[in-house]
């Protein structure tokens, strides 16, 4: 017996039904926090981020236990950290307070990122996220500079409205989710292009092979450029220095 194929109208329906389930409390509750990042975000007076993403779960090597996959990540926190002291650093040199680092707030290469710009002085921010699993504040944030979403999909929206620039280091769902949504943003024209920075080559080049979605014709050739690699603290800074420099030539003497 043929397969009956579901006509428009209860497509539609369903849609309206869905609509209907959404209630109302839910709406207003992702406009609220929507706006209440947005009130921390201008009272913090920060018009410029360089967010950082990366696993949840990639540990300083102090805490792995001499087991070789954890050792060899671990080597990521420390890169994230010492790249984080140096964007931090600069930016509290220059005095570029409508500037922010952030990250997911959280462990991991959040933890490392928070803590290199603490050990620079610098106030990260911290999107932090509600989920049922490695859910904890990151001890480099102070309360007042962390920001707790419900919804990813608000989180990513602020990770991404003031970003000047994006640092992936290696992750897993979560960091690719953030990465591919900011690619596929770029790509479809929603948002401006701004410089994006996937950090350790051995890791990525394992996981992605992005060229076969160009040999396929499934992205542009041009696409593959939206990206780029950098594989070590030294060149990261070659790219990510200048980019502060140009902020600070452009804002730094702004006042707030
Ligand atoms: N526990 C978490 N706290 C804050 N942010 C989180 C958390 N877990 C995931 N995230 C977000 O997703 C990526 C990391 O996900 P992985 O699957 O571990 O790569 C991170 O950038 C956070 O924004």
């Amino acid at each position: 017996m043929a397969k009956s194929t579901p006509d428009f109208n209860q497509a539609e329906m369903r849609v309206v039904d869905a609509l209907d389930q959404l209630e109302k409390g839910q709406a207003e509750h992702l406009s609220m926090e929507w706006l209440a990042a947005e009130k921390t975000f201008n009272g913090e007076r920060v018009k410029h981020t360089i967010s950082i993403f990366g696993s949840a779960r990639i540990p300083e090597p102090e805490h792995c236990d001499n087991d070789d996959p954890c050792l060899a990540m671990a080597k990521y926190y420390q890169e994230a950290r010492e790249l984080s002291a140096r964007i931090g650093r600069y930016i509290e040199e220059n005095n570029m307070n409508q500037t922010r680092l952030i990250t997911g707030g959280g462990p991991g290469i959040m933890e490392a990122a928070s803590r290199g710009a603490f050990d620079a002085g610098h106030h990260s921010i911290g999107l932090n996220i509600v989920i049922p699993k490695e859910q904890r504040l990151n001890p480099f944030i102070a309360a007042k500079h962390s920001i707790e979403f419900q919804y990813f999909a608000l989180r990513k929206m602020h990770f991404l409205k003031r970003a000047r620039a994006l640092i992936v280091f290696p992750g897993g769902f979560g960091t690719l989710d953030e990465l591919f949504e900011t690619l596929t943003l770029i790509q479809t024209g929603k948002m401006p292009r701004i410089p994006i920075f996937v950090y350790g080559k051995a890791f990525w080049d394992r996981l992605l092979n992005v060229q076969h979605l160009a040999d396929t014709g499934l992205i542009d050739q041009r696409d593959l450029a939206l990206y780029h690699m950098v594989d070590s603290v030294e060149e990261a800074w070659e790219w990510i220095g200048p980019i502060l420099a140009d902020l600070n030539t452009e804002y730094g003497t702004e006042s707030p």
